[in-house]
């Protein structure tokens, strides 16, 4: 036996368009209900307007009308013996699915519940910058490489670009590329090509804006903000690090601040500076200088020319420069293709949250000038509510900075570290980040397998507890269109928990319907289907989106069809599977078994 429920607004008039969404649809709609011969429920809400043709592929040389291209780094685990597999056979085959066998394998051994929800990000740095360590990354889960701009030329973040982008084609990922500015705080010079130097407790240390000619004077220290001797006084407290190591100013002469050491420590290369008087941060005129500096202007025409997926802006204060970027990126990349992502590290930028995530295309807790910037105990509550904020509005967020510090030396975290990363993934924020662990660490692989197997392990365990408590999401739709999307995610990823689906199917275009059931955070994985190959690599920073890409018509029934056929060959799924899909060119939901 078999059920359907369509749902159709036959029209959209132009007077309705205002109502609130609780009004919407009793009177627009038209309920019947039909009898399939199929186990099949069919919820189908015709959308006045016809669908939008798929957009043009970015890679139009890889895009094939019967492809599926998935990605392995929405998986779980992948055991290290299986490596020598994982990364070896990809690419096309003769059915015309392009899909990675860490998936395949994943998805085949142990099922759709065992794939991770929370992204993993991986700072590149030298530990991890060749073709091979980057691969192991992908193998071992990363959905996203960052670039931190403070450091390195743009030759070599232009050679990581590549290797990525080389990677994604040989081997079928989709790991997307997030380009982080430099931004104008003031920071440390790099120290004359030194790796670290150390400050003992009572040793004087002169911090100058004069640049050296050659090497570095020793225990002298340069810094990035010409204003900065006018700027702090005799008895302010300096932090490097927001604390790692601290100084007391204790004489001007000219350019240069000769300060004391009071807490001992390791000057890193271009290491952060703030400074404190009477127990506050002193924002001077360096609080006047601008968000994206001039060197940072140059480096986002580097990464519009190199294809980025992802820009962060560091030390945002307001919306407006998050607005000024996305107009520049629209007039300059085709049209939206870059998704910008605040890195909320500031006093200004907690403030005004709301309105920046409002902006911004994604948020990132930057915890580690965050936690320079407030006292430190109030990082996990600011943690807390930018990760709540934010998908509030629907927008991805990621977790930042010293998640596990330790293991840069170490090949095991520490007890607070597992606990730390732990309550990221029980807060369902998107995705976890590591910055010195993979970039210039000793155990970048061994990091990532922790983030990885913590995840798991603290999805699972929430998931089977049924500990989440469901969160009322506030109404975000602004267009008629967008509220009956919106409803349809919600009641989707509602369907899905109360039937206990394998999985839900999204197709969708431009990648939003997708971000709308992984707002809803459902019991199950997200399969996303998507026409371009830049928009599946967008979807990889979203909770629980398994990204593939597909070309797909309007006829969901075709859709449907080709997609079982490509994944049941694949043996990605079964026959009896449930499966709840939706899609954004017929704003439908259908429930039915694989055939
Ligand atoms: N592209 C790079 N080249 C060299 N070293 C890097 C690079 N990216 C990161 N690192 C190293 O990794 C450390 C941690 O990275 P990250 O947290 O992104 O930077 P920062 O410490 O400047 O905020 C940096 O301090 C730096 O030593
Ligand atoms: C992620 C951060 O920014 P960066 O590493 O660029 O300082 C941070 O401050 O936590
Ligand atoms: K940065
Ligand atoms: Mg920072």
């Amino acid at each position: 036996m078999s059920q359907s429920i369509q749902f159709s607004t036959p029209s959209r008039t132009p007077h309705l368009l205002n109502l609130p969404h609780s009004q919407f649809n009793r009177p627009l709609s038209s309920i019947a209900f039909r009898r399939f011969p199929l186990t099949t429920i069919k919820y189908t809400s015709i959308r006045a307007s016809s669908s939008p043709s798929p957009s043009p592929d970015l890679d139009s040389s890889s895009s094939s009308s019967s492809q599926v291209l998935l990605s392995p780094n929405g998986t779980g685990a992948v055991k290290s013996d299986e490596r020598s597999v994982a990364v070896t056979a990809v690419t096309t085959d003769t059915a015309g699915i392009e899909v990675d066998t860490v998936t395949e394998a994943e998805l085949k051994e142990n099922g759709f519940r065992s794939t991770r929800r929370t992204k993993l990000i991986c700072t590149i740095g030298p530990a991890t910058c060749g073709f091979e360590q980057l691969e192991a990354l992908a193998v071992g889960g990363m959905n996203v490489a960052r670039l931190n701009m403070c450091h390195g030329t743009r030759d070599w973040h232009r050679g990581v670009i590549r290797s990525v982008r080389r990677l994604n084609e040989e081997k079928g990922f989709a790991v997307a590329i997030m380009m982080d500015t430099e931004g104008s705080e003031i920071h440390m010079g790099d120290l004359g090509g030194e790796s670290s130097a150390k400050a003992e407790d009572g040793e004087i240390w002169t911090f100058t804006v004069r640049a050296f000619d050659s090497s570095r004077p020793e225990r002298t220290i340069s810094v990035s903000y010409d204003g900065f001797a006018e700027d702090v006084r005799v008895g302010d407290e300096l932090l490097v690090d927001g604390g790692m190591v601290r100084f007391e100013v204790i004489e001007k002469i000219g350019p240069d601040v000769k300060c004391l050491c009071t807490d001992p420590g390791l000057l890193l290369p271009r290491a952060n500076l703030t400074f404190w008087r009477d127990g506050s941060l002193v924002r001077e005129r360096n609080a006047m200088l601008p968000t994206i500096s001039s060197k940072d202007w140059l480096d986002i025409d580097f990464g519009i020319a190199e294809g980025v997926d992802f820009i962060a802006v560091s030390f945002v204060k307001s919306a407006e420069v998050i607005n000024h970027l996305k107009s520049y990126l629209a007039a300059r990349s085709r049209g939206g293709e870059i998704g910008v992502i605040a890195k909320i590290e500031s006093i200004d930028s907690l403030t005004n949250l709301e309105e920046i995530i409002l902006a911004s295309d994604g948020a990132m807790v930057a915890r580690g000038d965050l936690g320079a910037q407030i006292p430190l105990e109030q990082v996990p509550a600011a943690q807390q509510r930018i990760v709540q904020v934010c998908r509030g509005l629907n927008k991805p967020v990621i977790v930042a900075s010293q998640l596990l510090e330790s293991m840069i030396e170490y090949p095991t975290p520490t007890r607070a570290e597992v606990a730390d990363v732990s309550e990221a993934v029980r807060q369902r924020s998107d995705a976890l980040m590591l910055s010195g662990e993979s970039a210039m660490g000793q155990f970048p692989d061994k990091a990532l397998t922790v983030l990885r197997t913590v995840s798991l392990r603290i999805e699972r365990w929430w998931r089977e507890e049924k500990r989440h408590e469901s969160v009322p999401l506030q109404a975000i739709g602004s267009t008629f269109s967008d509220k009956i999307s919106e409803e349809i995610c919600n009641s989707a990823a509602k369907m899905a928990n109360n039937l206990g689906v394998d999985a839900v199917f999204v197709y969708t275009t431009s990648g939003h319907m997708a971000s709308l059931v992984s707002r809803c955070r459902p019991d199950c994985p997200i399969f996303a289907f998507t026409t371009t190959t830049s928009v599946r690599r967008r979807l990889n920073l979203q909770w629980g989106l398994i990204p593939f890409r597909l070309s797909f018509s309007d006829d969901m029934e075709s859709n449907l069809n080709k997609t079982f056929s490509l994944l049941k060959s694949r043996g990605m799924i079964k026959s009896g599977d449930l499966v709840i899909a939706v899609s954004d060119m017929l704003q439908s939901i259908q429930v039915m078994n694989v055939p």
